[in-house]
Parts: C-alpha cells; sequence; structure tokens
C-alpha cells in the first residue's frame, strides 16, 4: 500500500501509540477474570478483604488502561497529523509540476477537495488504524481465547456468532464502497458550484441570477445529502445487527451455562465472566465496524489523493538546454497543430517571428488567439509539427529556463496579496531602474506616484482595490519587470482607455531587445506592430503590417471595417 511509505516515516509514533493501545487491551481483558474471583471468592468466601483487594486492583486496572489510552492518542494524532501534513505537501508540489492539460483534467475546484477534505478522512483512518485497529483485534481474540479457558464448548458459540458478524460486516462494506466515491465526486461539483459563484457575485448580481444560482447549488447539495442517507441508512444496520447477534449468543450462553453450573463444572463467576467476554467482543465488533465505515470513506479519498500524487505533467521536461541566446528567426512555427482532447483549435500553422519584432495577433472570438501563444511557453504541446525558439526546438529546452525568457500577461490579471513591490517583483529581487523603467512603459507610473505610500501600497487579494485598467497595467508592468527575451500580452490591455493604450503600445515600439507579441481584439491597439497576424478559426490567414493587411487581407479589412463604423456610430 502506497500509504505505507508515509506511515514508514512515523513508524516510531506510530508503533508507540499500537503499542500502548495494546497494554491498555491486556488490562482490560484483566477485568473479567477478576471480576469472577470477587464473585467466586470474595463473595462465595464472605470474604470483604478480598472483595477490598480485587475493588483496589479493579481501580488500578482502570487508571492505567486510562494512561495507557492518553498515551496511545497522542502517538496516534501525532501520527495522522504528521502524515496528512506530509501528503498535503506531496500533492501541492506535485500541482505545481502540473500543465494546463493536467488542471484541464483534474480541475482547480476537485483539487481543493482533494487537498482539504480527502486528506482528512485519510488523516482520520491513519489515526483509527493505531487506536483501533490494534485493541479491537486484540480484545476479540483475547476474548475468545479467555472464553476457550474457561468452556471449551461454549466458546463454540463464540466462535459461530464471530463468523456471522464478519460476514455480514463485510457485505455492507461491499455494499457501501461505491456510494463513497460518489458523495467524494458530489462534493467536488459543490466546490466548483461555490468557487464560481463566489469569483463571478458582481456578474450573478448584475444579471439577478441569484435565484438559479442558488437552485443549482441546492440541487447538488441534495443529491449529496441523499447519497449519505442511502449509505448512512445501509451502515446503520450494521450496529443493531451486531447487538442482535451479541445479545442472542449471551442468551444461549446463559442458558446453556444453567446447566454446566448446575453439574458443578462451571462456577457463576466463570458464567460472569464469559457473559463479559461476550460484551468485549460486542464492543471490539462495534468498534471494527466504525473502522470499516472510516476505511469506506478512506479508501475512496485515498485513490484521489493519489492520483493527484501520481498524475505526471503531460508536457514532459527532458530537453538539455538551460540557455536561451536570442537569434534573428526568434520564434518559428512549423506546420503546428493542437487542440484540446476532441477540439481541433490550430491548423498548420507556420510563420517566423524576428528579434525585437512587435507583432499583433487579431481575430474573433475562439479563433485560437491564447492557444497560440500557450504553445510557445510549453503549456501543451502540440500535436503535430514542430516550435523553435532561437533556433532549438523548444522540447530541447529543460522548462524552468524555457519559461524563464518567456513574460506572460493574461486575460485575467491576477494580482496576489502584498504591496505593488512585491507583485511587481515576483520574478526578481527588487532593482529601482528596473521597477521605474516598468511602470513607466505600462503607463502605471503616475498613478502608483499618486498613491501615499507609492510601490509599497498595499494590494487586497485579487488586486480589489484598484479599478480593472488600473490593475492590468500592474501585471503588464509585472511582465516587463522580469525583462524576458519574449514579452506576450494576451488582450490585457482592454480596460485602457485609447489614449493609455497608444502611450503603451508606443513605449512597448521602443524594447527594441524584447520581441513582443500582442493579441488583441482592437484593430486600433495593434496597427503600430510591426506585423499583424489574422486568425480565422485556428487558420493564419494574414500575417502583415496594418496597412498591407487592409489592402489584401479581406478577414482583416472586416474586422477594420466593424469597429470603425462602430466607433463612427458611436461618436456620432
Ligand atoms: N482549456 C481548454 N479546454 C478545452 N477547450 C479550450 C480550452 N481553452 C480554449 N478552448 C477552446 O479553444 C478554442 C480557442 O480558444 P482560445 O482561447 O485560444 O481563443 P481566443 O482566440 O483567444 O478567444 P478570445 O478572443 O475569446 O480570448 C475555443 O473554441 C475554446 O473554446
Amino acid at each position: 500500500m502506497k500509504l505505507l511509505k508515509y506511515a514508514k516515516e512515523y513508524k516510531f509514533s506510530a508503533t508507540i501509540g499500537f503499542l500502548f493501545k495494546i497494554f491498555e487491551a491486556v488490562l482490560e481483558l484483566c477485568v473479567p477474570v477478576v471480576m469472577a474471583s470477587v464473585i467466586d471468592k470474595g463473595i462465595g468466601n464472605n470474604d470483604p478483604s478480598y472483595i477490598l483487594k480485587c475493588g483496589l486492583v479493579l481501580i488500578g486496572l482502570a487508571v492505567f488502561g486510562y494512561l495507557f489510552a492518553l498515551v496511545c492518542q497522542w502517538y496516534a494524532s501525532l501520527t495522522s497529523q504528521s502524515v496528512g501534513t506530509q501528503l498535503r505537501k506531496d500533492m501541492y508540489h506535485q500541482i505545481n509540476t502540473y500543465d494546463d492539460a493536467n488542471l484541464d483534467t483534474l480541475t482547480a475546484p476537485s483539487l481543493v477537495t482533494r487537498l482539504i477534505n480527502d486528506v482528512v478522512q485519510i488523516q482520520l483512518a491513519v489515526a483509527m488504524t493505531i487506536r483501533l485497529t490494534s485493541r479491537a483485534p486484540f480484545l476479540m481474540i483475547g476474548s475468545l481465547f479467555m472464553a476457550f479457558m474457561i468452556s471449551g464448548s461454549l466458546s463454540m458459540i463464540f466462535v459461530v456468532g464471530a463468523i456471522i458478524l464478519a460476514v455480514s460486516m463485510f457485505s455492507i462494506t461491499i455494499i457501501s464502497m461505491p456510494y463513497f466515491s460518489r458523495i467524494q465526486k458530489l462534493l467536488d461539483k459543490i466546490a466548483l458550484i461555490a468557487r464560481e459563484n463566489l469569483k463571478g457575485v458582481r456578474v450573478i448580481r448584475a444579471f439577478s441570477n441569484q435565484n438559479h444560482e442558488i437552485k443549482r447549488f441546492n440541487k447538488e447539495t441534495k443529491n449529496q445529502k441523499d447519497e449519505q442517507v442511502k449509505v448512512g441508512k445501509i451502515q446503520a444496520l450494521l450496529n443493531p445487527f451486531t447487538y442482535l447477534i451479541v445479545n442472542f449468543a449471551i442468551i444461549i450462553i446463559i442458558y446453556a451455562s444453567g446447566f454446566q453450573v448446575n453439574i458443578g463444572s462451571l462456577s457463576q463467576g466463570e458464567v460472569i465472566a464469559l457473559v463479559n467476554y461476550m460484551n468485549s467482543i460486542l464492543q471490539a465488533l462495534i468498534v471494527f465496524a466504525n473502522v470499516l465505515s472510516i476505511y469506506n470513506k478512506a479508501t475512496a479519498s485515498y485513490q484521489r489523493v493519489f492520483e493527484v500524487l501520481e498524475t505526471k505533467p503531460k508536457v514532459e521536461d527532458q530537453g538539455v538546454y538551460e540557455t536561451l541566446t536570442p537569434i534573428e528567426n526568434m520564434i518559428e512555427f512549423k506546420n503546428v497543430n493542437f487542440g484540446y482532447l476532441q477540439k481541433d483549435v490550430l491548423h498548420d500553422l507556420s510563420f517566423t517571428i524576428k528579434k525585437g519584432e512587435t507583432v499583433g495577433i487579431i481575430g474573433g472570438t475562439g479563433a485560437g488567439k491564447s492557444t497560440l501563444v500557450s504553445l510557445i511557453g510549453r503549456n501543451y504541446d502540440t500535436r503535430s509539427g514542430e516550435i523553435w525558439i532561437a533556433g532549438k526546438r523548444i522540447q530541447d529546452y529543460k522548462l524552468a529556463p524555457l519559461r524563464k525568457h518567456i513574460s506572460y500577461v493574461l486575460q485575467n490579471t491576477s494580482l496576489i496579496s502584498g504591496t505593488i513591490k512585491e507583485n511587481i517583483c515576483m520574478s526578481k529581487p527588487y532593482q529601482a531602474d528596473i521597477m521605474n523603467q516598468a511602470l513607466e512603459v505600462s503607463q502605471a507610473k503616475e498613478f502608483v506616484s499618486n498613491l501615499s505610500k507609492g510601490i509599497e501600497s498595499p494590494v487586497v487579494q485579487g488586486g480589489k482595490n484598484f479599478s480593472g485598467g488600473q490593475r492590468q497595467r500592474l501585471t503588464i508592468a509585472r511582465a516587463l519587470y522580469k525583462q524576458a527575451d519574449i514579452l506576450v500580452l494576451d488582450d490585457c490591455s482592454s480596460a485602457l482607455d485609447y489614449a493609455t493604450d497608444a502611450a503603451l503600445q508606443k513605449q512597448l515600439q521602443e524594447l527594441k531587445e524584447m520581441t513582443k507579441i500582442i493579441i488583441s481584439q482592437r484593430t486600433a491597439s495593434l496597427k503600430r506592430c510591426d506585423r499583424i497576424m489574422v486568425l480565422y478559426h485556428g487558420e493564419l490567414v494574414g500575417f502583415d503590417s496594418h496597412e498591407q493587411l487592409l489592402k489584401d487581407c479581406q478577414v482583416y479589412q472586416e474586422i477594420y471595417e466593424s469597429q470603425n463604423s462602430k466607433e463612427g456610430e458611436t461618436n456620432g
């Protein structure tokens, strides 16, 4: 079992916990024997001092039993928490190696549920294994053994009862297993809805869509509840059934032992001891039933956690080159085809982008613009064809150094809580001159210097204390601060007014050493670019300057005209 690898590291604390639970069970097994001698010798011989002595022994057994239980509990918690923490660390580390294709499959909400909820189920199972799986079997076997010592024939009742119970427990476990994996999947769905809802709370309010969202959430929580209730009903059968069998066995023991007491082959104290041992078996079985139910849940969680740990990035990091030296033909696409799962997105793309060039990409919604640039940083690998950067296939570079040379600004601005400085200096330590240049080119300098704390001003989670345009400028500054050889701006100036956008494009042009790719829906944002790539349903239908495209690219002409006539209408 793969989990043993984790438990191994904490074998000392696990063993101590395990041993102390056994010590506690040994003391528990002594209780019926002491009770029997209280009845047979103390009460039988009317000897109060013997009864008192036995009473003290019972108190001693209880006190030591309690202390042993405490030690076990302590070490069980230590082990389970440590295993859980290590699992979370390893999962988090693994998730950070994932590429976009992995994230498309496993999805963020599911990963969060696995990191939190599923690990808790495993922690619980580890703690229960230490605390209960030592005691329950030990108590069962010990009680059976002690019962055999008292009466071989009567103990057969124990054996038959135990077999019936074991079979019923096993059946209930098998039946309830599939429910638990369904419940965990439904939890993923609930997490997904909650996440979407919280992220899009403003949009939902703006469209007065709260009722629909509440209904969607209620439907999934109801589904999850229904599954819980179904499995709960099945599992609820276990305890009454266990009590029924054990109590039935006790009736038979008392009935059968009555004869033996009459003929003198069994004492009254021994009958009480047998009943006590049967009760111990009952307790052990109830514990066993609870542990089984915890194991059921943990098995579903275990599979989900190890799926995260064993999922390898689809983009393999097997390149050898660690440095990238810009050359004339900086980026080359050679007959590149790409698609997501069943969907074809990019078709036979071939083009070259020169070092220091500023290239715009334009095309309708879903034309494949973002997909194209995501291939450059190997967020996905191509289906066929090759991408070359600075004279080498991108697969021949090690991933980390390759990505160090590319700076992305994505459509969704992502700022983290901290300060402006911390957000901008993510790629390297603070250097005043680089910071100044980044703020200036991104058109963020003015508004940042107007803040009382300047670059030390706080940024709340998601950058919500800034306007959309300010957030875009800060993310552009962050990308510029990296001083990468290739800069990709993915439709990230949509919230900027025309004047600021124009100033940004002008300043970007002046970064002669950097190769820039700018995605935009607006021809006005791209007309200063050296060349503009026109994508139409994943195909390259034009790649030239603004003026030339206006002359000979029909798709570009249509985009241009639609935007300019709209502007005309608006202005008019
Ligand atoms: N992770 C993904 N999984 C599956 N399909 C995807 C994924 N990302 C994009 N697509 C699909 O690929 C196609 C191209 O998407 P892409 O985001 O590249 O278009 P785009 O030109 O950048 O669009 P937009 O201008 O709206 O941002 C779309 O049909 C989209 O639905």
